[in-house]
């Protein structure tokens, strides 16, 4: 069979439902022959994102794709993604994880949000979800988050100061990775550690490089047979990714239950944040700490560092947008006043941007659902239960009718001023349901933070001299090139 299991609706449905309903039997197919020439010939492969816009035009909202091993059918319109969400399971699943439950079964350490499946995901997320997942929440780690937007603007005056004009900040997505690994590490970590600073500690610096060693071998290691394993180097180099990831994290983790520790011994109350929370009010032993922290933190990096950038982005090239988030900001926060966690909830024009930046770039630009225990009906047709579907939701955030003029930077779209909204289905980019993003609320306050106050120092303007960016699928869409902007004092103060 093409997808899913071997149960049919002739023995699952009432009979009288049968002759209306279709199978997958039903839909077009792209054939591995043209998936192939598409992805390698005609160079989709890292613009993955497009290639659903133009698989829609050629096949329709639904059909079938796969390679090797991996079978799924596409969902490519609001309407079938509405249905699929809402039809969701109690657990739901996204699929296969075994790339990254691996390395935790051979070190003994427990599974994060992502690897967990389940009723033992359920639980963890119940946990996790906690101190996170309401915006009230966010609003404890404001200060902790200023801190660091404060280091991002001194390097900012930094790297202006020592360009050539004065005011350009070269590769600004490095930047920007800097800035969202050191924000999610304070207050996962609960600790500062330097990657804002001029010269990055070296135990950082190995961190940064296990993450990117993790991250570039996962795909060979995914593609290569596991006999392969022991004769080519490139399981080993993976494997020596996820080691350096933990020695880091575990080691963190290690002193701040250490100090813990001692307060208890002491009698003294305990106080703290996320991590605390996690090391003295939960169940969760040290290792099964080290799994959800270290998970929480590698989605938490490059999804809302690039987030920022495409904003920023867009920002320089739409002048009067940027000119109206300036009087937003301006308005909400005079003087010399740093934006607060709770001055942002009175900018509805920031949280626009962000949403509209989301929109046009949602950096994971594609999802996925298995249905593990049920049997589902989409638009009309039966899949038995496992079957893996692929939500193409970067296509469904471009479609003209639930977004007129889809290529256009508009904010104003998302404003609650009494226009007619957009679908919400239509733009998903942190997912939906109890298997949605749990950091997104961390993610949503990093980036108002810096950007009201970014916007608030500076006005951001192109290089012209990139020519146009275009968005490449690495996991999550980057840019093409590096990126640079102009950042123009808007005053001579330099209100830090
Ligand atoms: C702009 C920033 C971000 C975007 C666009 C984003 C997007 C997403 C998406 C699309 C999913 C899949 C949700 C689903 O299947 O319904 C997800 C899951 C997840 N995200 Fe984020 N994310 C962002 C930031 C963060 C941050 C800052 C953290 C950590 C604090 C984080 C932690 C996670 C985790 C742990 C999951 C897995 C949840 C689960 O399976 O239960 N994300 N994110």
């Amino acid at each position: 069979r093409w997808v899913g299991g071997t149960r049919s609706p002739a023995n699952t449905l009432p009979s009288t439902s049968q002759s209306k309903i279709r199978t997958a039997d039903d839909l077009p197919r792209i054939k591995t022959r043209d998936m192939f020439y598409r992805m390698f010939v005609k160079g989709y492969y890292n613009r993955l994102h497009e290639l659903q816009v133009y698989e829609k035009q050629l096949y329709g909202p639904m059909y079938k794709m796969g390679m090797g091993k991996f079978h799924s059918i596409a969902l490519n319109s609001v309407e079938l993604l509405e249905e699929l969400l809402r039809k969701g399971e109690k657990f739901p699943s996204r699929g296969d994880m075994s790339l990254w439950t691996e390395y935790r079964d051979l070190r003994g350490i427990g599974y994060g949000p992502f690897t967990e499946e389940g009723e033992k995901w359920y639980k963890l997320r119940t946990v996790l979800n906690k101190r996170m997942m309401h915006p009230k929440d966010s609003v404890q780690y404001g200060d902790v988050v200023n801190e660091v937007v404060s280091d991002l603007i001194k390097r900012i005056y930094h790297l202006r100061r020592i360009s050539p004009s004065g005011d350009l900040v070269t590769n600004l997505s490095n930047e920007l990775y800097r800035f969202s690994l050191e924000g999610i590490s304070s207050i996962l970590f609960e600790t500062r550690i330097g990657c804002l600073e001029e010269e990055i500690p070296v135990e950082t610096q190995d961190f940064i490089d296990s993450i990117a060693q993790m991250f570039s071998y996962s795909m060979p290691v995914a593609m290569l047979p596991k006999w392969s394993r022991n004769i080519l180097p490139v399981y080993r180099h993976y494997i020596a990714g996820w080691e350096g990831i933990f020695k880091f994290s575990g080691k963190l983790i290690d002193m701040k239950m250490e100090a813990i520790q001692k307060r208890v011994d002491t009698d003294q109350e305990v106080e703290g944040e996320y991590l605390t929370y996690l090391l003295s009010n939960t169940k969760m032993t040290n290792k099964e700490v080290y799994g959800s922290v270290t998970e929480l933190l590698l989605a938490g990096v490059d999804t809302t560092s690039n987030t920022m950038m495409w904003a920023m982005h867009l920002l320089s090239r739409y002048p009067n947008a940027q000119d109206t988030l300036y009087q937003e900001v301006s308005h909400c926060v005079p003087g010399d006043k740093i934006p607060s966690a709770q001055d942002v909830n009175r900018m509805p024009y920031l949280k626009a941007v962000i949403k509209e930046a989301l929109r046009m770039y949602p950096v994971v630009p594609m999802n996925a659902r298995i249905m593990i225990e049920n049997d589902i009906i989409i638009g009309g047709h039966f899949f038995p239960k496992k079957t893996s579907f692929t939500m193409c939701h970067y296509a469904t955030s471009q479609d003209e009718k639930t977004f007129p003029e889809p290529s256009k930077f508009k904010p104003e779209r998302w404003l609650r001023d009494g226009r007619v909204r957009p679908n919400p289905f239509g733009s998903i980019p942190f997912g939906f349901g109890v298997r949605g993003c749990v950091g997104r609320r961390i993610a949503e306050l990093e980036m108002y933070l810096a950007l009201s106050r970014i916007i608030k120092l500076f006005e951001i303007r192109p290089d012209p001299s990139i020519g146009e960016v275009k968005a490449l699928n690495r996991t999550v869409l980057v840019a093409d090139r590096q990126v640079n902007l102009h950042f123009v004092e808007r005053t001579n103060r330099a209100a830090l």
